[in-house]
């Protein structure tokens, strides 16, 4: 059975979430790349204040030796003070929240937050460490030989393609 995820209903689900999230000097912060997108699009959308940021978790991560060292495209940008702001972090898929845990860990590089929280477009299950988004638009259960992938397409509307990693 094919999965259809539609990616652009998703994300009105997580806008709605995540403006639940807002609170006075709240920031939000991008997972490169998939959650970058929709922090760039979550921050025109909520209009907040302070400018989003992008986190890259290439610095922190415990799997190099699966993953490779990454691009180097990818470097973080963050472009207020972290110290004592609450951040809400946005990424497009949460799974393993090996991805999460290093950008906690870049965060914490840059100064010491008030809270960080967590919105997701999709929680697809299967983590490896203890981390719980505060808003997920939709949870859903794959096997572990799909991965599922957020794409943008020119206009800026997001798609999402499931492919057969073996
Ligand atoms: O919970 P995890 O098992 O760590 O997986 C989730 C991460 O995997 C993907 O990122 P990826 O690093 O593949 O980069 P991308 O966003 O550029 O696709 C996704 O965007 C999440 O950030
Ligand atoms: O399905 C998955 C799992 C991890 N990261 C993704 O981008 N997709």
């Amino acid at each position: 059975m094919s999965l259809h995820l539609d990616a652009e209903a998703l994300y009105t689900e997580l806008l709605a979430g995540v403006r639940g999230l807002i609170v006075p000097d709240v920031v939000l912060v991008g997972v490169w790349s998939g959650g970058a997108w929709l922090a760039e699009r979550l921050q025109r959308d909520l209009g907040l204040a302070t400018p989003h940021g992008v986190i890259s978790s290439t610095m922190h991560r415990d799997d190099f030796g699966s993953r490779g060292l990454g691009s180097t495209t990818d470097a973080t940008n963050l472009p207020f003070s972290v110290d004592g702001r609450p951040i809400v972090l946005i990424d497009d898929v949460l799974y393993t929240g090996r991805t999460i845990r290093a950008v906690i860990n870049e965060l914490f590089d840059f100064g010491r937050p008030a809270s960080v929280q967590l919105a997701v477009l999709v929680d697809r299950g299967g983590r490896q460490l203890p981390i719980q988004p505060a808003f997920a638009a939709a949870r859903l259960t794959l096997p572990a030989t799909q991965q599922l992938a957020l794409d943008r397409d020119d206009a800026g509307r997001f798609r999402f393609t499931v492919q057969e990693t073996r």
